[in-house]
C-alpha cells in the first residue's frame, strides 16, 4: 500500500536537535535502502517534508512512523493512496 505522508517537525528550543537529527537521518536512509520510504521531499520555507511509504499495512506504517526519533517532535498527517481510474 501506498501512503501520502507529511512530516512537521517542532524542536523545542530547550532540546539538543543534533542527535535526534543524525540519528533520524540514519533511519530514513535505512527505510529508503529497504524500499519502504521510496520519496523524501523538503517543503520549500518549512521545516516539514512530503514523502511516500510502501508499506503492506497501516499497522505497519504506523509502527514506522512513531519509532522515528523526530517523531515525539512531529505533527504527522497520512493519507492512504488508492489507483486512479484513469491513471494510464
Ligand atoms: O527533516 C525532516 O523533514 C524530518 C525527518 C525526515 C527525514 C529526516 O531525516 O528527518
Amino acid at each position: 500500500m501506498l501512503f501520502h505522508v507529511r512530516m512537521d517537525v517542532h524542536l523545542p528550543p530547550d532540546v539538543d536537535a543534533a542527535p535526534l537529527v543524525a540519528q533520524e537521518k540514519a533511519r530514513a536512509i535505512e527505510l529508503q535502502q529497504s524500499g519502504e520510504w521510496t520519496h523524501l521531499w523538503r517543503i520549500v520555507g518549512e521545516y516539514a517534508n512530503y514523502s511516500i511509504f510502501n508499506v503492506p499495512t497501516n499497522d505497519e506504517l504506523h509502527d514506522i512512523l512513531s519509532s522515528l526519533p523526530l517523531f515525539p517532535y512531529m505533527k504527522v498527517h497520512v493519507t492512504p493512496l488508492a489507483t486512479h481510474p484513469s491513471k494510464i
